[in-house]
């Protein structure tokens, strides 16, 4: 399969439709995603510096998807029976290896399944991640489980058709990372593009993953087939966000790194991620408020009421048009 039409979050604008609602506070930005609704189709990717325990306990609390990394992979069971001890949903990420298949064991054996587990390696395309589907539908059938991370419609419907309830798409197109620039692969440059083509294919919901650098590529994640945005760099720089803080003549800077980065592996081996620092951007539920608004606003463009409205909405390819003086 080779892609006809490539572009990138930048490149594209979407046009208005007329408006259908007096104010945009009528607009419905919820949606539904597996077993839960949610107040915005954004998740804070499953990444040491940008959530941990308590913030996931606040998402979780307060209306929105989150997922739990997978790199204190002792701590996993515990938080799952913490989240649901205080009546929320738990939502953890697992890996392929041997060990993580024990986990899955360990989890049946407790009774304790989380309502929702992310297979997260860098190549979901895989017969290891195919078999993790499997492990997770036989032994947790309760789980929804979420696959990745793929770049192509053939991934996607291998996955779903293994039995994932939905897949993950992005390789590569992450701020913190270098798998474009050390392997020559992947769909950084045209992620978009990646989107629209995997959830064309795709029975099941999509996750665009990666290269969100504005509140407008949601819509337009949206827009292109997407049912839920992970975020990573945008969502690093607040007071909640994991990351260390660091203050630089005068400025706030908080930690942000690729979690195959050398600062994660703690070695430089299979090293696809670096480190950086991200502007301090204060309280992270501010910035949640303000994505709403923003979609809020995307829906009353598209000239609907609900967030799906944006599926309908026409297009132009315009290079770059973004970062035409446009930055702020
Ligand atoms: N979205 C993205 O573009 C990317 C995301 N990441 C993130 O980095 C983290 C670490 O990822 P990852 O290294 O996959 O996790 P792991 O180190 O847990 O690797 C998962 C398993 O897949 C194998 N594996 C990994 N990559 C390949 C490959 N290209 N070909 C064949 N086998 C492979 C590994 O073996 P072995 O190590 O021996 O090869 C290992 O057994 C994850 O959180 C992932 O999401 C990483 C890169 C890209
Ligand atoms: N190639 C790599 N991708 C990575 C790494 N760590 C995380 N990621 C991916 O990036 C997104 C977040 O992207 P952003 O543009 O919103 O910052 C995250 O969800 C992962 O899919 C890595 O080390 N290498």
């Amino acid at each position: 399969m080779i892609p006809s039409e490539v572009f990138d979050y930048e490149d594209v604008q979407l046009i208005p439709n007329k408006c259908v609602i007096e104010s945009r506070s009528e607009a419905d930005t919820s949606v539904q995603f597996g077993p839960q609704t949610f107040k915005i189709p954004v998740v804070p990717a499953n990444m040491e510096t940008v959530i941990n325990e308590e913030l996931a306990q606040w998402l979780a609390e307060n209306g929105y998807f989150y997922v739990m990394h997978r790199f204190e992979p002792e701590r996993r069971l515990g938080f799952i029976e913490r989240m649901h001890e205080r009546g929320l949903y738990a939502s953890i990420s697992v890996g392929v290896k041997q060990s993580e298949h024990d986990f899955i064991d360990e989890l049946a054996a407790a009774g304790q399944v989380p309502e929702y587990v992310t297979i997260d390696i860098a190549h979901g395309h895989s017969d290891s991640v195919i078999r993790m589907i499997a492990h997770l539908k036989q032994a947790l059938p309760g789980a929804f489980v979420i696959a990745g991370n793929v770049g192509t419609p053939e991934a996607v419907r291998e996955l779903e058709n293994a039995g994932a309830d939905a897949t993950k798409v992005g390789i590569g197109p992450g701020k913190a990372c270098i798998t474009k620039l050390k392997t020559g692969f992947g769909t950084g440059g045209w992620q978009l593009a990646a989107v629209r083509l995997c959830a064309k294919a795709a029975r099941k919901p999509v996750i665009a993953d990666g290269g969100i650098r504005y509140n407008g590529d949601i819509a337009k994640s949206i827009r292109f087939g997407a049912t839920m945005v992970m975020v990573g760099s945008l969502l690093a720089g607040h007071e909640e966000s994991p990351g260390g803080k660091i203050t630089i003549e005068g400025k706030t800077y908080k930690q942000y790194w690729g979690s195959a980065s050398e600062k994660q592996k703690g070695a430089y081996r299979n090293v696809e991620g670096k480190q950086m620092l991200i502007p301090y951007r204060g309280s992270i539920a501010d910035t949640l408020q303000e994505i709403r608004q923003d979609l809020q606003s995307s829906i009353s463009y598209a000239g609907g009421q609900k967030l799906m409205d944006i599926r309908h909405v026409d297009y132009v390819i315009v290079n770059n048009s973004v970062l035409n003086g446009d930055n702020y």
